[in-house]
């Protein structure tokens, strides 16, 4: 990207970071190592990563809670680095809520609007509570809701105190099972209603992918890949990234330009490359085919996930996995021989 090129998409970007860093204390490792990205005004971005990669420290950096040891934070190409949090215009969404248990729902939103005239908050504050489907429960208090809805109200609240950004930690790790699907679900398109951008912060790579237009996934404090969830899940940039999205086999192969020689055949390359590569191919990219060769892989489990069923194979005492639609059933013990469907991503950053 030229010059040009990239002050034209700062000016555009709602959020700009540039190596943003957090050394907790003297002699400790950094807990955020130059962390760098931007986010477009109406994007969602999650930033995920396994417990203690630094993604909660980067979401209190940006909201203005922990003090950056180096790097800056723009908004609107304005240095917001060294602001106090209530001057960034940055809504944050904390784990536990942390409503008023004191306020019925209705005050605990006007509590956020006191930036508007008194008369107005009331009906302001119902138009929120709607938009969360909540208006039935105006009068009552934190208490007397469901976690969800709970949930719910945090999310009206921060919203009626109009931010440019809405920061969530963990939006969804205190709801079960289905309501977390549903809420998840309910409150993306909330967000892309108003337009709001938003960044969260999650361990879950399912519901950074369903949820997010953008993952950046992060490990050991370093932000490794930041791209749309099609993208980091298909063209993962190292094996660590790869692992992390769902299951996967990684093969060692030797590139020969659009093909690479591999432990199980040849296999076309989505991005032509040359010499030693290593490859990711997803389990849903590998073909089985009922074999009588005892050469061939083996079954050695099978998993019915309703849907599919999720093999582990193996051969030459290397095993692999692999996703079948259910109705393709293979016994455990039998024999099958094991082909790549698809193209396989080559790993940039093999050594990583
Ligand atoms: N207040 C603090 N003082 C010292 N070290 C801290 C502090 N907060 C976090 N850390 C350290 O910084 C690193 C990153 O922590 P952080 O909470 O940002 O990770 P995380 O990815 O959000 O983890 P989790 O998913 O478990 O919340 C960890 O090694 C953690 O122990």
């Amino acid at each position: 990207m030229n010059s040009m090129h990239k002050v034209a998409a700062d000016q555009q970007a709602l959020m700009a970071v540039e190596g943003l860093s957090k050394r907790y204390q003297e002699g400790n490792d950094l807990a955020v190592e130059q962390v760098s990205f931007q986010l477009y005004t109406g994007e969602i971005l999650a930033l995920l990563g396994p417990s203690g990669c630094g993604k909660t420290t980067t979401l209190r950096m940006l909201a203005g809670f922990e003090h950056p040891t180096a790097g800056q934070i723009y908004l609107h190409r304005r240095d917001v680095t060294e602001l106090p949090p209530q001057k960034r215009n940055i809504g944050i969404v904390f784990q536990d809520y942390a409503l008023f248990p004191h306020m019925s729902l209705l005050r605990n939103v006007t509590f956020a609007m006191r930036h508007l005239p008194k008369s107005q908050q009331q009906d302001k504050a119902m138009q929120w509570l709607e938009l969360v489907g909540l208006t039935d429960y105006a009068k009552r208090y934190p208490h007397e809701l469901s976690g969800g809805q709970q949930q719910r109200v945090a999310l009206a609240r921060t919203l009626a105190a109009e931010p440019e950004l809405v920061l969530l930690d963990e939006p969804f790790s205190n709801l079960d099972a289905a309501l977390r699907e549903s809420t998840r679900k309910e409150m993306r398109s909330l967000f892309k209603e108003a337009g709001t951008s938003v960044i969260l912060v999650t361990h879950d790579q399912a519901e950074a992918m369903t949820f997010a237009d953008k993952v950046g996934v992060m490990q050991k404090g370093r932000l490794i890949q930041m791209d749309t969830p099609q993208q980091v899940y298909q063209h993962p940039a190292n094996a660590f990234v790869a692992k992390f999205l769902g299951h996967t086999n990684l093969l060692p192969g030797r590139a020969l330009g659009g093909f690479a020689e591999t432990p199980l055949g040849n296999i076309n390359l989505h991005t032509a490359s040359e010499g030693d590569v290593q490859l990711s191919l997803r389990p849903e990219d590998l073909e089985l085919t009922a074999s009588d060769n005892p050469q061939a892989a083996r079954v050695v489990d099978r998993e019915f996930r309703g849907h599919d069923y999720l093999y582990v194979l193996e051969q030459d005492g290397v095993q692999y996995c692999a996703i079948t639609p259910s109705h393709n059933y293979f016994e455990v013990g039998s024999h099958v021989t094991l082909a790549s469907a698809r193209q396989a991503s080559v790993l940039p950053s093999a050594g990583l």
